[in-house]
């Protein structure tokens, strides 16, 4: 397969206010096709965030390489873009003007803004709160704002940290169908933390399962279900149940629980 991003055998450490060094990755590596869903479950601190923050450039690697199209990942890029958990819109600005933002950073010009700013609001379907504060949105419509923000660079991956982690169950199910919507629409490549199994066995096209802390790729799943997938389908249940066995055995032998 022609990889989009390589991550190549990624290690960081991190040393706490204390002073104590905590090895969070450990020559993780994997590789992403272009314009496919992956999505990584592992268990709570296992560096999934980590992971995501290097290949965003945010964070700099102790060891390995992240590269994006074969060129090294060591800075943020606008071609990688990021959703994370917490509403990350500015309480201040109109929801326009939020998706305007990262338009700001690229020096486009404010008509040019504005025009991509409402085609992307019209993506994920939030065009008539264009004038509207956050204050005024859901949870689930800030989400939106959020990924609409993200989108609006055009960036050709999209890195998602726990994106609907804050939202009530019934949202989140409407949020994952909307992402699917937008991703078959857009074509981008996804690559989404979650904490929730059935998220991943929903959304993606191969499930990346990390060891507990310093984490390591167990095991990278083709899960190999069409779209719409049916919760009820034996094969996802199973996939479902094999993943959070997984899971449960890295815990255990993490000596956590
Ligand atoms: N800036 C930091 N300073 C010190 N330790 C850190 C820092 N960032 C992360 N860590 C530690 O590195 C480990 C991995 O953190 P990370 O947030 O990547 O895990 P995670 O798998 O995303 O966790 P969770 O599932 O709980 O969201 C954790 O033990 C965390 O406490």
């Amino acid at each position: 397969m022609n990889h989009i991003v390589h991550i190549d055998e990624v290690s960081k450490s991190f040393v706490t206010e204390r002073g104590l060094a905590v090895a969070a990755l450990e020559k993780a590596s994997l590789g992403i096709g272009r314009g496919e869903f992956v999505c990584i479950v592992g268990p709570s601190g296992c560096g999934k965030s980590t992971l995501l923050r290097i290949i965003s450039g945010l964070e700099r690697a102790d060891g390995g390489q992240t590269t994006y199209n074969d060129r090294p990942l060591d800075r943020p890029h606008r071609d990688v873009g990021m959703v994370f958990q917490e509403y990350s819109v500015l309480p201040w600005r109109t929801v326009r003007d939020n998706v305007c933002l990262g338009l700001e950073f690229l020096e486009e010009k404010k008509a040019a803004r504005i025009e991509l700013a409402m085609h992307y609001l019209g993506l994920v379907g939030m065009t008539r709160f264009a004038e509207a504060f956050p204050y005024e949105l859901s949870g689930g419509m800030r989400q939106r704002v959020a990924i609409a923000r993200a989108l609006a660079t055009d960036p050709q991956v999209l890195l998602m940290d726990e994106p609907f982690g804050a939202l009530d169950a019934h949202t989140r199910i409407l949020m994952q169908k909307e992402l699917l919507r937008i991703w078959r629409e857009t074509r981008k490549t996804v690559i989404l933390v979650t904490h929730s199994v059935d998220e991943a066995v929903y959304l993606a096209d191969r499930i990346v399962v990390m060891t507990s802390r310093p984490g390591r790729i167990r095991e990278v799943i083709d899960v190999g279900l069409g779209h719409p997938r049916d919760r009820s389908n034996p094969e996802y249940a199973r996939l479902t149940a094999r993943i959070l066995d997984m899971l449960e055995e890295e815990v255990v032998a993490a000596g956590e629980f």
